[in-house]
């Protein structure tokens, strides 16, 4: 047990999925592991371990934001061992060619700063995904002939923009998506020598304003969940 998790020594499996929402843990743990067994729910924050084709793994919830995800990710790695950190999340596009319920690899994360921002005072670290796993996430999602992208993603602090300047200039720049944690799991990962990526489902468009339809996510998020558990163990 930790201070946020009440997981046992053990019960935490090396590959952990990390999506924000709680209950999508418990949605995707009830559709892809077999035999999964609640190991946390301390703050409401479920967790399950289970098997995928033989292979534990935990599906942890990691709650919105970076500081939210930096105590469950620190947490994971420093008491429990995890080596293998795959967020699954929900992100809006930034590009015209981003459409909805594409998938999107992070392939590095900007930001403006992550909870781990003041050990690199004047560094403008670049959060970077662990290339062997983009790389089968990337032959994962191709095989599936779904619309996938890898590239640069933003990890906001806000839901709710008040910078179009600052949008406007990543667009320019090449960003594809918004979400609001991977900047903060890439740099973790690396202090840590462990395995981490993003793979992200389109649910809304900032340029278009389309948005998915609450009955339509779960089974656009399908995808994500089989590209993170096939990356994890390719
Ligand atoms: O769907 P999840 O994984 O929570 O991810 C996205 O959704 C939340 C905002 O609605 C933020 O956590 C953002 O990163
Ligand atoms: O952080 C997020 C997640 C999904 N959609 C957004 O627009 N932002």
């Amino acid at each position: 047990m930790t201070f946020h998790i009440g997981a046992k020594p053990g019960e935490i499996a090396e590959t952990v999925l990390l999506p924000g929402d709680p209950y999508r843990a418990r949605w995707a743990a009830q559709t892809f592991l077999k035999d999964a067994v609640l190991v946390n729910e301390v703050r409401g924050m479920l967790a399950y371990t289970g098997t995928w084709k033989g292979q534990r793994v935990t599906i942890h919830g990691t709650g919105m934001g970076m500081p939210s995800l930096s105590i469950y990710v620190n947490e994971l790695i420093r008491d429990y061992g995890a080596q293998t950190l795959i967020r699954i999340g929900s992100a809006g596009a930034m590009q015209p060619q981003v459409k909805l319920r594409d998938v999107v690899l992070g392939m590095s994360a900007c930001t403006a700063g992550t909870p781990s921002r003041t050990i690199f005072k004047e560094l403008h670290y670049a959060p970077t995904a662990d290339f062997g796993l983009l790389k089968a996430a990337w032959e994962a999602g191709q095989a599936k002939g779904i619309g996938l992208h890898a590239g640069q993603i933003f990890s906001s602090d806000t839901f709710y923009d008040e910078r179009p300047d600052l949008n406007e200039q990543m667009q320019r720049h090449g960003v594809l998506a918004v979400e609001m944690e991977a900047a903060e799991l890439y740099t973790l990962a690396a202090r840590y020598q462990r395995r981490a990526l993003a793979v992200l489902t389109i649910s809304d468009h900032l340029l278009t304003h389309e948005a998915l339809p609450a009955d339509q996510r779960e089974t656009s998020f399908a995808d994500m969940v089989d590209i993170a558990l096939t990356a994890a163990f390719a």
